[in-house]
């Protein structure tokens, strides 16, 4: 293998590459879908509102509504009563009309009181016991939006929040792009499906089950190639076989053995835009192309996998359909370990909060899966630099990679 001492590519600069890459490949094309099967997917144009929200003003409390101008004091006649769902007569001069919350202000009120403020003669009328202030508890109509507004910007993912959203402003169907076409091959000899007598030598494929549930969740279509052989000429073949898809993700391959020919088969094809980056686990993430399709190998170590698709490939994917802002954010904690050797790679630890404090799992071998069912996310340690306990370090939490 060439250039064994070339120097790592730092994590933001493999990012940036890979944006860059996104953006140039955009998945445009659109589909009306009801919000029911809109979890996950990306509006593809600005959400517009259709009416005012509220489409009229609306108490906000069980109580009474009056007009306060024309009021001095005295207990009024209650004249109507009105529940949520009913259309109101206008407030007749000189009454108040019982009402209830979100039902409709009448014409003519602008002042509900709550009816713990309040009290109800033999007659029937209200005296209203506490000084009244004009518009109080109505939910003025266009309070939240008016029509002709923008609530979400094209590009925006949609989760439970932007579907209850788009639902209040009466919307059945979002315009979203199309499900990304993405094909996950699972490379190696070693490989045995879940389900299956294991043999001598062999392993269970774990990748494919990570990768495609995630992958569903981004909202992308996954097309299983199943498990390929370690020979050169079978992963040319396979790669050439997979047409018709956004991109070709895989696993296992990328690094110096004998036996890794999914980097290989990429070299032949082109130009690397990615290989060898300054991140553990994941130094090997592969990002090529092959026959005008883009294809990510990501290394097979089953926590490589996790922390280079997190970090790397999902944010790819994401851009691709136009979302801005792809990078997990996460926040500071202080490190409840220490970390006396620079390194040469950024770690990304599998990790959890206890007492406030980032506590790493104790076996970080990019081998060990359970690692990551252990952590809560993954705590970042800048290559170059020492922790002593306290320190701050970044802590991602698997809930941003995962959605
Ligand atoms: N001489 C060197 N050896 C290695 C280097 C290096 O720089 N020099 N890098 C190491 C690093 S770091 C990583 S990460 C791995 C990546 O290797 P590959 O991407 O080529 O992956 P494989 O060799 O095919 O497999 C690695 C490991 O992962 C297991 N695996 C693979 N696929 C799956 C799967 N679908 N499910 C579960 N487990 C899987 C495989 O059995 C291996 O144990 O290379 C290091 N070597
Ligand atoms: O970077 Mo590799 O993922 O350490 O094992
Ligand atoms: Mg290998």
């Amino acid at each position: 293998m060439s250039e064994p001492h070339s120097p790592l590519m730092p994590v933001e600069q493999a990012l940036a590459r890979l944006l860059e890459l996104a953006e140039a490949a955009p998945i445009t094309e659109h589909e009306l879908v009801d919000l029911t099967d809109a979890d996950g997917r990306v509006l593809a144009e600005p959400m517009v509102a259709g009416l005012d929200l509220p489409p009229w003003p609306n108490s906000a409390m069980d109580g009474y509504a009056l007009r306060l101008a024309d009021w001095q004091g005295e207990p009024l006649e209650v004249s109507q009563r009105i529940l949520a769902g009913m259309a109101p007569d206008a407030l007749q001069p000189g009454t108040c009309a019982r009402i209830f919350t979100g039902a409709p202000v009448p014409e003519g009120a602008d002042t509900v009181e709550m009816q713990e403020n309040v009290s109800v003669g033999d007659d029937g009328h209200v005296h209203f016991n506490q000084p009244l202030k004009i518009a109080q508890n109505i939910r003025p109509q266009g309070q939240e939006n008016r029509k002709g507004e923008t609530l979400l910007a094209a590009g925006t993912r949609l989760g439970p929040i932007e579907l209850g959203l788009a639902a209040s402003i009466g919307l059945a169907q979002l315009p979203v792009r199309r499900k990304p076409r993405v094909a996950v091959l699972s490379t190696g000899d070693e490989l045995v499906e879940p389900g299956h007598e294991l043999g001598a030598g062999q392993i269970y494929n774990s990748n494919r089950y990570l990768l495609v549930a995630w992958l569903q969740r981004l909202g992308c279509e996954v097309i299983d190639a199943g498990i390929l052989p370690d020979d050169l000429e079978r992963t040319r073949q396979a790669l050439g076989e997979l047409e018709g898809v956004d991109l070709i993700l895989s696993t296992g391959g990328v690094s110096v053995g004998e036996a890794d020919f999914l980097g290989i088969a990429l070299r032949e094809a082109g130009e690397l835009a990615l290989w060898k980056l300054a991140i553990k686990p994941g130094k090997p993430l592969t990002v090529g192309e092959f026959r005008g399709r883009p294809v990510i190998g990501l290394p097979g170590n089953p926590a490589s996998t996790l922390v280079t698709f997190g970090l790397l490939a999902r944010p790819y994917l994401l851009r691709r359909l136009g979302v801005q802002k792809v990078e997990p954010l996460g926040f500071n904690v202080p490190a409840g370990f220490t970390w006396p050797k620079p390194g040469k790679r950024r770690e990304f630890l599998r990790a959890r909060l206890e007492n406030g404090r980032v506590v790493p799992y104790s076996n970080q071998s990019s081998g060990v899966l359970r690692s990551a069912a252990w952590a809560e996310g993954l705590a970042q340690v800048l290559e170059g630099t020492t922790l002593a306990e306290g320190d701050s370090v970044r802590f991602i939490p698997m809930s941003e990679l995962l959605g």
